[in-house]
């Protein structure tokens, strides 16, 4: 896996690595029409302007909460990257709960946001270090699906686990996965690639049973897929389901594949994170009835009501985007949404229930969490325009721990993992399926 290839330099418009990528990049734009930039809507002007490698985005106007803790001035002096403590207005919080380590933490919420809270630093260095292990080693593999499934016969232990035996035996590039479609008589469909954007519709407790008998075919694996090594596979893997069987061809659940287990300490996790929220601060002036569905706010009972049983682990290489996008597939459209940033930083933009509405960008790194909550958060536009290179902080790296956590943090160096729990049927709904 090749290091990402930002140089510090690009941040110096004297420098020459600053001026030879100014030459590429009006070599490879000059042919573009001038019109488009006018015709983008706001959140799409801003993931525009946080991709773009040529001139490096200006970060002065995102939010990064890092700067306001002096623990971590060590992780953030030694990334290239920075943004700014006051970039939009929040409110800080304290945490709620009898666990010490809770007294150091806060989280931040957001005043033209209802129901957004940031959590920095939520996860400790082991516990980020113990969540990559179980996201490469223990969950993207069967019976979880990835990506990668459609198109390959992964080994049977994993993608990952054949990798790490590989690097160990020195055969790193020699074996081959097979391609799947050799197997296959099914019609050609679309070539491997990031997540589709499907316009669906909301799913909703109205729908629920049409949703749940809608045809969910097999996606087919792609016939121009050519026998692959392990190794390069790697960096390909971009997703892998938990709990709940997500549909990506409709962007549904698939009930009829039964209840996936969420993994123990990921669950607790979440749990541990809503319980330890003050939602009265967050969402007591949001009590639009209707909003919140038929049974009224029921924010009051998440400490005890909150249950994740579902979400996706992404994997996302440096040159990766998650384009603007709704989850407005879970049947509870107000439960809050965990959502864990490890390794390399990001860019998260959250807007409106528009593309219309500016979005804020805020900077996640990695141990942070980021919970989106209640009507307007749950169904507001979000996605993530850039992972940022050279970020990976220093508890990540190759000699933060055990011999064995050196392949990690290769592979993180250039990448970033976000796990996600989403709480997919309301309190007291009953899901026949
Ligand atoms: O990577 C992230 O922080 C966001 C992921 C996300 O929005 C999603 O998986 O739906
Ligand atoms: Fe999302």
């Amino acid at each position: 896996m090749p290091p990402s290839s930002f140089s510090p330099d690009l941040l110096d418009p004297t420098s020459p690595a600053y001026k030879k990528a100014r030459r590429q990049h009006y070599k490879t734009t000059k042919h573009r029409p001038a019109h488009v930039e006018s015709e983008w809507t706001p959140f799409r002007a801003a993931e525009k302007k946080y991709k773009a490698h040529f001139p490096p985005p200006d970060l002065s106007k995102v939010l990064d909460l890092a700067l306001l803790d002096e623990t971590r001035a060590d992780e953030v002096a030694r990334g290239v990257w920075r943004g700014s403590a006051d970039a939009v207005p929040f409110k800080e919080m304290t945490l709620k709960g009898s666990d010490p380590s809770l007294r150091d933490k806060k989280a931040y919420i957001f005043p033209k946001h209802p129901g957004l809270v940031v959590l920095p630093s939520f996860v400790s260095h082991d516990q980020q270090r113990q969540l990559v292990r179980w996201a490469l080693r223990d969950h993207a593999r069967s019976p979880n699906e990835t990506n990668l499934d459609t198109h390959y016969i992964l080994p049977e232990e994993g993608l990952w686990n054949r990798y790490a035996s590989l690097r160990a035996t020195g055969l790193v590039d020699e074996e081959l996965v097979q391609p799947r479609a050799s197997t296959s008589t099914a019609p050609p469909p679309e070539p491997p690639g990031p997540r589709k954007l499907v316009a669906n519709e909301p799913a909703g407790k109205d729908n629920y049973r049409e949703l749940a008998t809608t045809p969910k075919p097999p996606s087919t694996p792609s016939p121009t897929v050519q026998p692959t090594s392990t190794a390069s596979l790697i960096p390909r893997l971009r997703w892998a389901n938990i709990g709940w069987s997500y549909h990506w061809g409709t962007k549904q659940y698939d009930f009829s594949k039964g209840k996936g287990v969420i993994q123990n300490e990921v669950r607790q996790l979440c749990k541990n994170v809503v319980r330890s929220v003050r939602w009265e601060r967050v969402l007591s002036d949001q009590c639009n009835h209707e909003e919140w569905g038929e049974d009224g706010p029921d924010w009051e009972t998440w400490d005890e009501s909150y249950e994740p049983d579902a979400g996706i682990v992404n994997f996302y290489q440096t040159r990766d985007t998650l384009m603007a996008h709704v989850d407005r597939s879970e049947i509870c459209a107000t439960s809050p949404l965990v959502s864990i940033s490890l390794g390399c930083a990001a860019i998260f933009l959250i807007g409106g229930l528009t593309r219309d509405e500016a979005p804020y960008p805020i900077f996640l790194r990695s141990g942070d969490i980021v919970v989106m909550s209640g009507p307007a958060c749950r169904r507001a536009y979000h996605g993530v325009p850039r992972i940022l290179e050279n970020t990976l902080p220093l508890h990540m790296q190759v000699d933060a721990c055990a011999e064995d956590w050196s392949i990690y943090a290769e592979y993180l160096q250039g990448t970033r993992i976000n796990v996600n729990a989403r709480q997919v049927f309301p309190r007291g709904f009953d899901p026949i399926v």
